[in-house]
């Protein structure tokens, strides 16, 4: 089994990272900037693609600029 999670670590080095963060019309969602801080996007991913979006899933505000975004990676 080890070449295989060798192999896959080795592929998701590779992979883009989108981030929704969802809910942002409430008032008690974390916000864009506390979600980044909390998931230490900015070390964890560093030298990465990666993106993170605020979104509303309801009127679905965000989520074509994410998905856009992830458009543009691929
Ligand atoms: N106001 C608001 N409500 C949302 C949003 N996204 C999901 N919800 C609501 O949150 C509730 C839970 O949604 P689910 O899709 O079941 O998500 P879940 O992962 O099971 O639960 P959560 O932990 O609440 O995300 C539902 O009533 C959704 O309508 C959003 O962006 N804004």
């Amino acid at each position: 089994m080890e070449w295989f999670f060798e192999r896959y670590e080795r592929l998701l080095r590779k992979a883009v990272l989108l981030v929704l963060a969802n809910k942002q019309d409430r008032l008690n969602a974390l916000s864009v900037t506390e979600v980044k801080e909390r998931l230490e996007l900015e070390t964890r991913f560093e030298g990465r693609r990666w993106h993170i979006q605020g979104i509303d899933a309801v009127s679905g505000l965000g989520i074509k600029e994410g998905l856009d975004w992830m458009t543009r990676q691929i």
